[in-house]
């Protein structure tokens, strides 16, 4: 099959981000507002966002970081803790400042010290969310150390994933940032009440790239990246049409000293890159037909939210993005992902 020259889709969102605050806001906020119109922004700042006062205050500093001349909508999560307030769950989306909730089971990944420590305590939340038609977001881990950390989804998924849905019924949830067939296997097991999203960097490479030739902590993220067989299950759900699976890069900035260390942090950062890398992606499957439903259709409908009306155009052509940008105000950069594959797409 001849590639196109171009691909014109609606404009794309994003449904995982982390902006971060401060300087580093003022540093990222840009790419992600080049690329998408709007984005579910992560609340797994220090401290968490979990009162509506403070996120409905996080929103502004996030519009002010965004530069005139792009429009670009924050939309704002919860970050669940033991002591979730069904109350302030219900009351933050009636005011249209919450869009979900996220669970992040405590000690999973960056920043979620303050997480959830059993199902149970966050029951009645869960059913305020459900009543309010509200999705919960799941970083999909278990924290239990005699677990292997490649394991770490597909346990959590019969532990505590299927016992969760069972229990909330008429819970939307999404499975965020998915690495492996069986956490593709789950989101379709349970139909329209549930979506998975997949990142750029989950569908470039497998775990053995993370070794090439030494470590590489820019390509350190959690849930860590799998085996072949699971990258490829991957590309095959982003790029087979299915409504459920949607656009969500989990672009997690962090500066290069703190990962290029001897304990160094997961995240990557790949807002610069994003729709390059899928539109690569959707390419080599023979899929481009099926970018915009992935891109910019499906989130919106799973979200109950209307697709953006303008549209973007990707071109054949060299990737052209810095290998890192600066954080203003310090000596400090952040590295860009980029896959060792070349990407042939610009924005
Ligand atoms: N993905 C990551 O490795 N890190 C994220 C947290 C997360 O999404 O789990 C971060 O906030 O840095
Ligand atoms: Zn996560
Ligand atoms: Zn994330």
């Amino acid at each position: 099959m001849t590639l196109p020259s171009s691909i014109t889709i609606r404009r794309p969102d994003d449904w995982h981000v982390h902006l971060r605050d401060g300087p580093m806001l003022q540093a990222c906020a840009v790419h992600t507002a080049r690329q998408f119109a709007r984005a579910v922004i992560m609340p797994n700042l220090v401290p968490p966002v979990t009162r509506i006062a403070e996120a409905s205050a996080y929103r502004d500093r996030i519009r002010r970081a965004v530069p005139a001349g792009l429009t670009f909508e924050p939309l704002m999560t919860c970050y669940l803790t033991d002591s979730a307030d069904p109350v302030e769950l219900a009351n933050g989306k009636q005011q249209g400042v919450w869009v979900a909730a996220k669970l992040y089971p405590a000690h999973a990944t960056t920043n979620s010290a303050h997480g959830v420590t059993s199902m149970d305590r966050i029951a009645k939340g869960l059913e305020a969310m459900e009543k309010a038609g509200m999705p919960l977001l799941v970083h999909g881990e278990v924290t239990d150390a005699d677990v292997d950390i490649f394991d770490r989804e597909a346990v959590f998924l019969d532990k505590v994933l299927a016992p969760l849905l069972r229990r909330h019924q008429g819970l939307k949830v999404v499975l965020e940032h998915i690495t492996t067939k069986e956490g593709v296997a789950f989101v379709e097991a349970n139909g329209a009440r549930m979506g998975g999203t997949i990142t750029p960097h989950h569908l470039s490479y497998n775990r053995n790239a993370i070794f090439k030739g030494g470590i590489r902590p820019h390509l350190y993220c959690l849930p860590i990246a799998k085996s072949e067989e699971h990258r490829l299950a991957l590309r095959r759900a982003a790029t087979s049409g299915s409504a459920q699976f949607f656009l969500g890069t989990d672009t997690a900035p962090h500066t290069a000293d703190t990962k290029e260390c001897a304990c160094g942090c997961a995240g990557i950062f790949n807002a610069p890159v994003a729709m390059q890398v899928y539109t690569q992606v959707f390419a080599e499957e023979n899929a481009l037909d099926h970018l915009e439903a992935f891109a910019s259709l499906n989130g919106p409908r799973f979200y109950g939210l209307l697709p953006n009306e303008e549209r973007i155009t990707l071109s054949a052509g060299s990737l052209d993005v810095p290998e890192r940008i600066d954080v203003p105000g310090s000596d400090k950069s952040v590295v860009v992902f980029r896959p060792d594959t070349p990407i042939n797409w610009s924005l």
